[in-house]
């Protein structure tokens, strides 16, 4: 039985105790990503129901962290997305409330998908470091408060210092300047991110972090179709989005669903990347589809958008990013780079980065 599927067993036998279901059947458990030994995932729930789900959370984390072969787990509530009360404030200008731009950043671009653990923050850090290697001034903005990756992925680590306490100095590695929501919470503290919270840190994260003249931001969303993805289209400027998809069916079925998004909030799509799209042994340097390959191509035909490329899958990659050195850096030569570089110098040519 693998890790995933003995957490997801263990978490089954504790109750829900509002819907008197076990908490998976329930579909409180949500985003559940294990990475080496580290378990995170999200408990979705009522936040009226906060206080009672505590312990329902504190439990969650000891089941899984009975689990062998787990060291760390993180359980944080989240609140379900509710309909908003009536806004019965007189409505601002729409001037005022329109898209932003951020100064001294010439583009904003959102890295998205559909579903979790398809490999979104690691081609967010490729991406970063590949432009950043070709000479652009590059920011890239962890926004993926479920499980933010970005400093562990770029080798960062410390709390971002704010001298002024109005300001937050971003950190570099790379050559590339981060900042990510993440390092905002005391970690290992649950914390309970409901919509308004989402929005008031994303434009914090956004309007009050120092990060100087880009060409690019690169904004690495959390999966799914949620307040933040909406919040950045509605409040930001954003000049692109890039799908991130494994070939998958259950994963491109949720990739169209990020699509039809960022058409309806006319965000102009820049394309897909198919990602884990073949696997590449590494010892022999063998070739295998091991989730199918070209899903990725045949439904960007079909719906209209350009497939900006296909990573394979391979240890390296998975390596390089957790050891905090992303494979453009680490190996820049190497053919797993390159399908990234080649995505990277595509769209400095296009104008986009
Ligand atoms: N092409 C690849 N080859 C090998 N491993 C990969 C590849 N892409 C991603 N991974 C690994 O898969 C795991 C999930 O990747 P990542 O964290 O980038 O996904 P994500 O879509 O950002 O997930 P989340 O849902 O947490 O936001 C990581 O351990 C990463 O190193």
């Amino acid at each position: 039985m693998s890790v995933r599927d003995a957490v997801l067993a263990n978490l089954k036998k504790i109750t829900d105790p509002v819907s008197g279901q076990d908490i998976v059947s329930a579909g409180v458990i949500r985003a559940l990503n294990v990475e080496g030994d580290t378990v995170r995932f999200v408990l979705e729930i009522d936040p009226k129901q906060a206080e009672r789900m505590e312990p329902v959370r504190a439990a969650a984390e000891q089941a899984a962290q009975m689990v062998d072969g787990v060291a760390s787990v993180s359980a944080m509530m989240t609140a379900h997305s509710e309909k908003a009360p009536p806004d019965l404030k007189p409505k601002p200008k729409p001037s005022q409330t329109g898209p932003q731009a951020v100064a001294g950043v010439d583009r904003i671009i959102a890295v998205a998908s559909g579903k979790g653990g398809v490999g979104k923050s690691t081609v967010s850090a490729n991406l970063a470091c590949a432009l950043a290697a070709e000479g652009r001034r590059v920011g890239l903005l962890d926004a993926d408060v479920y499980g933010p990756s970005q400093p562990r992925m770029l080798g960062v680590s410390g709390r971002p210092a704010s001298p002024d306490g109005k300001t937050i100095l971003p950190l570099r590695n790379h050559g590339v300047t981060m900042m990510s929501m993440g390092l905002m919470t005391n970690e290992g503290q649950a914390v309970v991110w409901r919509g308004p919270m989402l929005m008031g840190a994303l434009q914090q994260m956004m309007g009050q972090v120092q990060w100087g003249a880009l060409d690019v931001l690169i904004v690495d969303l959390p999966p799914g179709t949620g307040d933040v993805q909406l919040t950045l289209s509605q409040k930001f400027q954003v000049d692109g989005a890039i799908v991130v998809s494994t070939p998958q069916d259950v994963a491109l079925i949720d990739a169209r669903k990020g699509i039809d998004m960022f058409n309806q909030l006319k965000t102009p799509i820049l394309g897909m990347i198919e990602n884990m799209s073949t696997h590449i042994c590494s010892n022999c340097g063998h070739e295998e589809h091991v989730f199918g390959h070209g899903g990725v191509a045949t439904e960007a035909k079909e719906l209209g958008v350009p497939l900006m490329g296909e990573i394979p899958l391979h240890l390296d990659i998975r390596v390089a990013a957790d050891g905090g050195a992303p494979i453009v850096v680490s190996k820049p030569e190497s053919p797993q780079a390159e399908a990234f570089r080649k995505i990277a110098r595509d769209m400095i040519a296009k104008g986009n980065a």
